[in-house]
């Protein structure tokens, strides 16, 4: 573990002696004697962990002296060490930002062991915070998150870094994974919100019951079950962002009710009386076509009107081209490391299946399609028999190829021929045709080889 700078400022030599022995008893601490405030400001490039300061010394007072630390590096945590006893003195030191508050007694050594030990374990619980941070912004860049580099999603980053620098309300819609719940992640955390929260509420998730109380929480006993005082996603994402997913969901009594609390940027806890303001960026997202909603009457044109602000449309993946190979090769990559396996790649027929195939369940499903063909492949490749289309049947794939009638039709003939071993007069009967059209057939194939 590194060591941790204690500086301790007394002027009396046997008791800051005393300080200094028993806390060095830790081997983790490092600990710096000052005998007067001049010497412990001349000291603070040092960067200490903690200082802790006697209230009388030669030079200056402790109220003083904690200004002048506070303002050179208002991050150093301070405990006052004081023979006054009066409360009031204490308390004037703990609102000027002191950590703490030890008179000094036969109990000091003990007190002060104990002050610091605490205030480092918050430290570096803020330093984990601040790390954990750090690593979601990395995870939320756009280079990370939103992958792709077709025209179609170039549209989208567009639309993102226009976002970013303003408040507006943003509206996401696209089908179902298309990545709209990390579109919404990356305009907060690569805005100037970063650092205050990400709040998302699904609306087709919570029983409506308990969407009012979601929103904007409860005092205790407002209802049956409400045993604590609770705080709604509004008031908890102020200064962030509150990501309102599936908003067509919402019924039309909350969204009158959501509507006022957009208008007036305040909420009410349920069975309370105090209003509390709150300023956070709203996104929404859904996969309706909200315009739609309102022409058949079930989402209010006002509350439209009011969420719309920068409507960013997600293509859906089919209409990515080359973007479905650049995303399961991530994939692939991804549940390689994850499940610490040999490299594995996409074969040219399984990557022409991909190509093809119209990922009606988007990204989230061409993941899914991905890892389990990474299970099943052999020798690290993906053929086309590993990749499983799970969510439509095989008519529906083979239908959703761009094809004229006639390429169709001949597919159609082919697929049975071969069903039935080249055996041309049982395939005439089974689809109703006459023999030439399949010897054409095989004629006009043959000559195209
Ligand atoms: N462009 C992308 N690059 C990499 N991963 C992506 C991309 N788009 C989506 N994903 C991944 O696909 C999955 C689905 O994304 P997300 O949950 O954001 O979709 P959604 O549109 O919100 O889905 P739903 O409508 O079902 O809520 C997630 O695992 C997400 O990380």
């Amino acid at each position: 573990m590194k060591s941790f700078k204690i500086f301790v400022v007394e002027d009396d030599p046997f008791f800051g002696e005393s300080l200094k022995y028993h806390l060095k008893l830790n081997p983790d601490f490092e600990v710096f004697l000052f005998k007067t405030g001049k010497e412990c400001l001349d000291n603070l490039f040092q960067n200490p962990g903690i200082i802790c300061l006697d209230f009388g010394l030669p030079d200056t007072t402790g109220d003083v002296l904690l200004k002048k630390i506070q303002q050179i590096n208002n991050k150093i945590p301070i405990i006052i060490i004081s023979g006054q006893e009066e409360i009031e003195v204490a308390v004037d030191f703990l609102k000027s930002g002191a950590k703490d508050y030890i008179v000094k007694n036969t109990h000091t050594k003990e007190l002060l062991w104990n002050s610091i030990i605490k205030i480092r374990e918050n430290l570096s619980l803020i330093e984990e915070v601040e790390e954990l941070k750090e690593k979601l912004e990395q995870k939320f860049s756009f280079e990370n998150t939103i992958l792709g580099q077709s025209d179609a999603i170039k549209v989208v980053f567009n639309k993102i870094n226009k976002s970013l620098s303003t408040n507006i309300n943003v509206s996401i819609n696209g089908e179902t994974g298309t990545g709209k719940e990390i579109a919404a992640k990356a305009i907060h955390y690569n805005s100037d919100r970063r650092n205050k929260p990400f709040v998302a509420l699904n609306m087709a998730a919570i029983p409506k019951e308990l969407v009012e109380s979601e929103f904007f929480g409860h005092e205790k006993g407002a209802f049956t079950g409400a045993d604590q005082r609770s705080a709604g996603k509004f008031e908890q994402a102020d200064g962030g962002t509150i990501f309102l997913d599936e908003i067509a969901e919402l019924d039309l009594n909350l969204q009158s009710k959501l509507l006022r609390v957009l208008q007036e940027r305040e909420v009410t806890r349920l069975g309370g009386k105090s209003v509390i303001k709150f300023n956070a960026r709203l996104i929404t997202a859904t996969h309706k076509d909200l315009k739609e909603e309102v022409r058949k009457g079930t989402f209010r044109e006002d509350l439209y009107y009011r969420i719309t602000g920068l409507p960013i449309e997600l293509p859906p993946l089919r209409e990515r081209g080359h973007d479905i190979l650049l995303l399961a090769k991530h994939f692939c990559d991804l549940f390689t490391k994850e499940n610490k396996l040999k490299n594995i790649t996409i074969s040219k027929e399984a990557k022409e299946k991909l190509l093809k195939y119209k990922f009606p369940g988007n990204i989230r499903e061409l993941k899914s399609i991905i890892d389990l063909a990474c299970v099943m492949c052999e020798n690290n490749e993906i053929s086309v028999d590993d990749l499983t289309f799970e969510s439509i049947n095989a008519a529906d794939f083979f239908l959703s190829e761009d094809k004229t009638l006639k390429e169709f039709t001949a597919e159609i003939i082919l697929y049975y021929l071969k069903k039935n071993n080249e055996d041309v007069l049982k395939t005439a009967r089974q689809l109703d045709i006459g023999k030439s059209t399949i010897y054409n057939l095989i004629q006009s194939s043959q000559t195209k080889k």
